[in-house]
């Protein structure tokens, strides 16, 4: 029967448990994982107007309707030297970086707009699973901190 506290019960969740624990424990592993996304969004062609800080020469007027510029570069050297404290803060910064296109574009079909249109939409389907999974480890970390405790 699969009644919690019946010897299979307990079993199932026993394997259960351990397999999830295998899986997901590293609270760690997101930096990484973030660093390997940063490095793949780098190497492609539509990153390359958003791997430095926005030209304020060439965009005069810029700052009149950005107040948190936000890039890759800069993104990477917060990642590098531990700034994030998890992959949300992280996923908050590059998703500022193409809400700052789409507010400072003129209109939606500039070429550097849509260039975060196809970057974001490979971003969001792999930051998904990172920011789930240090989700879980998290859980899995307090579960067994608060049975030791
Ligand atoms: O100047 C940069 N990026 C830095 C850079 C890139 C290449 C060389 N040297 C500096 N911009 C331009 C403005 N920008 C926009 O999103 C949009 C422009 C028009 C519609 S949206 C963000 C990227």
């Amino acid at each position: 029967s699969d009644t919690p506290g019946t010897s299979t019960g307990h079993r199932q969740r026993a394997q259960s448990s351990s397999k999830k624990r295998g899986v997901a424990l590293d609270v760690n592993a997101w930096r990484g994982q973030c660093r390997e996304l940063l490095r793949r969004m780098l190497e492609s062609a539509d990153s390359e107007p958003f791997r430095q800080p926005v030209d304020l020469f060439a965009y005069p007027d810029y700052r009149d309707i950005i107040d948190t510029p936000m890039d890759l570069g800069t993104v990477s050297e917060t990642l590098a030297v531990g700034n994030y404290e998890n992959p949300v803060e992280f996923a908050k910064d590059v998703r500022l970086i193409f809400s700052n296109s789409k507010a400072y574009t003129p209109n939606k079909k500039s070429r550097i707009y849509s260039m975060t249109l196809s970057l974001s939409a490979f971003f969001e389907t792999q930051v998904l699973p990172i920011i789930s999974d240090f989700k879980s480890a998290l859980r899995n970390q307090r579960r067994s901190r608060q049975h030791l405790s």
